[in-house]
């Protein structure tokens, strides 16, 4: 039987272990901290769980507009939110290794690293174990990004895996870093109530994002009171006592109760034999992968962020899951980027889904766009939703939809249409004439592709 060693059990490692059992391997999974990896216990599933408590919080202050009265006094008990958000964390990690162990694999509590091709070592409470393997995946994830001048001591200036351990609503959080991770922590800060400034080293908030959607953002962020700090570059961070202060490069300082660092990862790769054994890293210190997850050794496969394509949990599942059909000979469909869904979970969300309106510019293709408020949209209106929109891109002369994007409240659940439709080549007439329900948000998905149909 072909014998798999996977090195990281985050969505990367433990979808792969599990596609490896259904296609006949022996499978053994090396896992340092806790099944589910950074995803479940320290990144994705925390942040989620935060963010509900958020929303709720953002959704009551919008009562008033809807004829409800709510007491003042309305707010989180953040010892209360963090203990479910690490029960519910804990939960799954549990769930995943259950069905990991249920569908045949070994689960290994240790660290691992390649000896070289075809072996795995793995340094256990115990001792070592040497795992001989006909195919090695390399799914060890990221972590956090700190600067000498900034370090967190998990109370007052923390990363974003040690924020679960506040109880209180900080009453001053600087965010430092508008990426995805900052934009959201940011949200979800004054969701709940806390004074929040986000330090922006660029021009605007989530630069990487499509640029509607981060003017949209940054607009509702100043509205409920946040303060964006744009083209403002942390140098450091210091506390004194229960104040913190980060200092610009340009000599300007902000001063607040907590600062969490939001300054993008660094992946796990160093101390695995990487080298050694031949394995390509890019200038990052990223595995280079290619479309079905090899790396420069046969037989050495990687998923995932410490990959660096594309840092997300679906996408390490699909890395992870392709290079175990390649491994094993079943039939593989290469990674498709261009089909990558993905959601930013600040209020409202942004999701987005196929090319984005850089790409369309970089590479100069013919494409029709449109973009619907979704101020306009009856449900909106009656829900008390004001901000929001859906934008679709759909190639020029056949009409199909290549890319789309949808700001709004649950955005996370209105892609999916226009998601659909990318992966299955749809045009926007498709789109238009599936029946919506009336009233409801996804009218403005149909109706903002009746808006790009042309007489071919
Ligand atoms: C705050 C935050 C929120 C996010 N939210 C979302 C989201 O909502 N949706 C989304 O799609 N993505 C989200 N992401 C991105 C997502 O978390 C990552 O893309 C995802 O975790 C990548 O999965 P992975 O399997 O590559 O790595 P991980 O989930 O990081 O798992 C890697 C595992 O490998 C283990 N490991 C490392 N080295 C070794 C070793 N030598 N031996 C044994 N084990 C080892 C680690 O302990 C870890 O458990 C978020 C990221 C952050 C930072
Ligand atoms: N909802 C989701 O799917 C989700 C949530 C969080 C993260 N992620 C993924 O994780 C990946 C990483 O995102 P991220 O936001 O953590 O990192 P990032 O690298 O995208 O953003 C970090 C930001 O910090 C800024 N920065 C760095 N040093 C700074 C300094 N000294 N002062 C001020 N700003 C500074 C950078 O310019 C950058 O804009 C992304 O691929 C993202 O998609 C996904």
């Amino acid at each position: 039987m072909t014998h798999v060693a996977i090195i990281g059990g985050g969505p990367g490692g433990y979808e792969a272990a599990l596609v490896a059992r259904r296609l006949g391997a022996e499978v053994t999974l090396v896992e340092r901290e806790g099944v589910g990896g950074s995803t479940v216990l320290t990144d994705c599933v925390p942040s989620k769980t935060l963010i509900a408590t958020s929303d709720l919080l953002t959704e009551v202050g919008s009562a008033a507009e809807l004829g409800v009265q709510m007491p003042s006094t309305v707010r989180a008990d953040l010892a209360s939110v963090n203990a479910r958000v690490l029960r519910l964390a804990a939960a799954q990690s549990h769930d995943i290794e259950e069905r990991l162990v249920s569908a045949g694999c070994r689960v290994v509590r240790g660290e691992g690293r390649i000896d070289a091709p075809g072996r795995v070592i793995v340094r256990t409470a115990e001792g070592e174990e040497t795992l001989d393997a006909d195919g090695i995946l390399l799914a060890t994830g990221a972590h956090p990004r700190v600067s000498e001048d900034a370090r967190p001591d998990g109370e007052r200036i923390l990363t974003w895996e040690q924020v679960y351990g506040l109880h209180d609503i900080p009453e001053h959080m600087i965010v430092v870093g508008s990426g995805v991770t900052g934009a959201e922590f940011a949200s979800a800060y004054t969701g709940l109530g806390a004074q929040v400034t986000l330090v922006s080293s660029r021009d605007r908030v989530l630069p990487g994002e499509d640029p509607d959607a981060a003017n949209l953002i940054e607009n509702v962020f100043t509205r409920r009171g946040m303060t964006v700090m744009g083209n403002s570059r942390m140098a450091s961070v210091a506390r004194d006592g229960d104040r913190v202060t980060v200092t610009l490069t340009d000599g300007r300082t902000v001063e607040g109760s907590h600062c969490l660092l939001a300054l993008g990862s660094i992946p796990n790769t160093a101390g695995l034999g990487l080298e050694e054994a031949g394995v390509t890293l890019d200038d990052g210190g990223f595995v280079v992968v290619d479309k079905v997850s090899r790396t420069s050794v046969p037989g050495v496969y990687a998923a995932g962020d410490c990959t660096g394509v594309l840092m997300l949990a679906s996408v390490a599942a699909q890395q992870g899951r392709i290079a175990m059909a390649h491994l094993l000979g079943d039939t593989v469909n290469p990674l498709r980027l261009a089909h990558v869904s993905s959601n930013i979970f600040t209020s409202p969300e942004i999701a987005t889904v196929g090319i984005s309106q850089k790409q369309i510019e970089e590479r100069g293709m013919l494409v029709d766009t449109t973009i619907l408020p979704l101020a306009a949209n009856p449900r909106a209106k009656m829900q008390g939703v004001h901000d929001g929109f859906v934008k679709l891109f759909a190639r020029q002369g056949t009409g199909t939809v290549v890319g789309g994007v949808v700001v709004g409240p649950r955005a996370s659940e209105l892609i999916h249409p226009v998601s659909l439709a990318v992966s299955a080549q749809l045009t926007a007439d498709h789109v238009a004439e599936a029946f919506t329900v009336y009233p409801s948000m996804s009218g403005s998905v149909a109706e903002a592709a009746r808006r790009l149909h042309r007489l071919l």
